[in-house]
């Protein structure tokens, strides 16, 4: 029997341990090994397990795995790169990148070498099997893009796209989930100040988010057409939504992912100190 792909995830913060999270759920390292590093590892010590080995030393893991996640900050991998360079083997390393702003062109040239090296952008949503991932290569075998595929896959959607919308996928999918959350507690808000507690609020507003995305998921249909099918003429949604509109909420929502986007520019450049 083929022998599965062990992970290592090398920087599990925020997003990385997100990611350990959805793919213990989906059963995805029942056969595999999982190494999770971080340069302190005192918080993650309890994902210690049969099949999970926890450490700082990312070359031991790196030298354990076949799958490489980089998941550091942007300002940290040219250095994690340059350390893990005796330890890789492009023969037998697949290199995964969710880091923003940081191209293959320029992981390959921190890595030292030609490796197969593929970008993901997920969203936090992939620890509960949610995520939207949008993913890019630059020519790497199909068995390669097999592979990691899969890895997503099994946590949420998948979406291959070329590389230079790499920055327009970070913004939508994955600081998208602020996004809908900011979205989700104003209702919540708005449902307090019209009555309802706090917890009945959050019910309602995240169940009609829910209910308002499962309209549009797979149906084909446009927004708009499920807007119709609400607004009665002369009624109260028509009022409330051109009140909002009013005070500009698409073109505040459009305007925010531009400035989202613009730092990306920024974060690009060089001389960008890490914030
Ligand atoms: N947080 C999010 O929702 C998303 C983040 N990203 C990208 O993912 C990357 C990680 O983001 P977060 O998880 O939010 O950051 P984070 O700061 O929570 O996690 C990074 C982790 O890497 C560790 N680390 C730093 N240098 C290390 C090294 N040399 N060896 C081992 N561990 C090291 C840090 O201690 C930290 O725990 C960033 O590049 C970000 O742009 C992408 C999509 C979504
Ligand atoms: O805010 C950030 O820079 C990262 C990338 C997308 C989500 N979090």
């Amino acid at each position: 029997m083929k022998k599965l792909k062990n992970i290592a995830i090398l920087g599990a913060g925020n997003l990385g341990l997100a990611i350990a999270d959805g793919l213990q759920r989906a059963g995805f390292l029942a056969d595999r090994k999982l190494f999770l590093t971080r340069r302190n590892t005192r918080s993650i010590e309890s994902w210690k397990s049969d099949n999970v080995e926890v450490t700082s030393d990312n070359k031991y893991a790196v030298a354990g795995a076949d799958i490489v996640l980089l998941c550091v900050q942007p300002h940290q991998i040219e250095h994690l790169l340059k350390e893990l360079r005796p330890v890789l083997d492009s023969d037998r390393h697949i290199l995964v990148s969710v880091i923003t702003a940081v191209g293959i062109e320029q992981l390959s040239s921190y890595a030292g070498g030609p490796f197969p090296i593929i970008r993901a952008m997920p969203n936090t949503a992939i620890s509960v099997r949610e995520s939207m991932t949008c993913m890019a290569h630059n020519g790497v075998a199909e068995s390669v893009q097999t592979e990691v595929e899969n890895i997503f896959a099994c946590v949420g959607k998948t979406l291959w796209i070329e590389e230079p919308l790499m920055q327009a996928a970070t913004v939508v999918c994955a600081s998208g989930i602020a996004f809908w959350m900011r979205f989700i507690r104003a209702t919540m808000q708005g449902g307090v100040q019209l009555g309802f507690d706090a917890h009945d609020a959050k019910e309602i507003a995240v169940q009609t988010c829910l209910g308002a995305a499962s309209l549009l998921n797979g149906t084909g249909k446009h927004p708009e057409e499920e807007i119709d099918r609400v607004t009665t003429p002369m009624g109260c949604t028509i009022v409330g939504l051109n009140e909002m509109e009013h005070n500009g909420l698409s073109s505040a929502l459009i305007k925010g992912l531009a400035t989202s986007f613009e730092r990306i520019n920024q974060m690009k450049k060089p001389d960008n100190e890490p914030v």
